[in-house]
């Protein structure tokens, strides 16, 4: 993410709030889905469903812990290569947090304005797809993905924390999560599998070959780069490199949100009852669907 100091203020402020919340206390629910009350009102939902989205937008849209951060600063580094200034995030990037008038100031904002979201497809408002705007969508292997939610929880002073791993994996197989079930969402989005302007890719996949992401996402919003544009973009975005600039970035939280970034760090957590069980549920609701395949589950998520 660009340096930018209204996403630091806008995240202590967020840790404010996380001080006084009890785990009790932590989600709400809205339209079936449990969302964080430290980030979420149901104002600013509201506000959102008149949102208007623009076919120019950028939306990024991933399951929290799928690597939303990676793809903001990935964006903020193409746009800033195309044109002569900076991209600075004027608002908290993530769509469905803030105030209930922030859209109306992003009303203002210059295009291409980029939007990540951890929101369910279905609760998209309307108008990024009337106004045919291009969705990316980064998907992470479960088994990771539960493990990096748990840490931020558990390793960040300011978030309330889960009593233990046991307990937060049985809230995570429910779907009692902030945002909801990472199950629910995956299918959610299996049923666009096939849509135009949705583009799907993995953060495994990324890890592996960040320069051919890259290129594959910049070809697909239209950015038009040279190879060393491209390279450049690819060095300034590895793990190390935003790991490295994660305090100016995102302030104190930086180092927690850039933890590892590794594939298979959920070896460390999961007993195997626990791998057992999210196998079969992977099983029940992906399992022969292109993006179940897309997904890898064999490679990265068997012992
Ligand atoms: N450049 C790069 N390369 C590889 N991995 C990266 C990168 N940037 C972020 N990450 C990892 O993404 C995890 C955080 O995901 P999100 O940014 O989606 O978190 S959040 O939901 O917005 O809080 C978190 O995963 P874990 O390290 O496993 O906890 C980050 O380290």
């Amino acid at each position: 993410m660009a340096q930018n100091s209204k996403v630091i203020e806008y995240i202590d402020e967020a840790l404010e709030k996380s001080r006084e919340t009890a785990l009790s206390c932590l989600l709400f629910s809205y339209q079936g889905i449990t969302y964080p009350i430290t980030i979420c009102t149901a104002e600013t939902f509201q506000a959102l469903d008149h949102f208007e989205a623009r076919r120019e937008d950028i939306v990024l849209a991933s399951y929290p812990k799928c690597g939303s951060n990676w793809l903001l600063q990935i964006f903020s580094e193409l746009i800033c290569a195309t044109s002569p200034q900076k991209y600075e995030h004027p608002e908290f990037p993530v769509l469905e947090c803030g105030d209930p008038e922030k859209y109306q100031r992003m009303k203002q904002f210059p295009s291409p304005r980029i939007l990540a979201t951890h929101l369910h497809y279905d609760k998209l408002p309307k108008s990024i797809f009337t106004n045919k705007a291009k969705i990316l969508v980064m998907f992470r292997n479960p088994k990771d993905t539960a493990t990096s939610f748990f840490h931020f929880h558990n390793d960040v002073p300011d978030i309330p924390s889960y009593g233990s791993w046991d307990d937060f994996f049985s809230y995570f197989m429910k779907g009692q999560v902030s945002w909801g079930s990472y199950f629910d969402y995956v299918v959610n989005w299996s049923k666009h599998f096939d849509d135009e302007n949705i583009m799907f890719i993995l953060y495994e996949d990324l890890r592996e070959n960040l320069t051919a992401g890259v290129k594959q996402m910049a070809e697909f919003f239209g950015f038009s780069l040279t190879g060393q544009q491209i390279q450049t973009i690819s060095d300034r975005t590895t793990f190390q490199a935003m790991r490295a600039k994660s305090q100016e970035t995102h302030g104190p939280i930086g180092p927690f949100l850039f933890r590892k970034g590794e594939v298979g760090d959920w070896k460390n957590l999961f007993s195997e009852t626990q791998s057992k069980k999210m196998d079969e549920k992977f099983n029940e609701c992906l399992a022969g669907t292109p993006l179940g395949m897309k997904l890898k589950y064999d490679t990265h998520c068997k012992a």
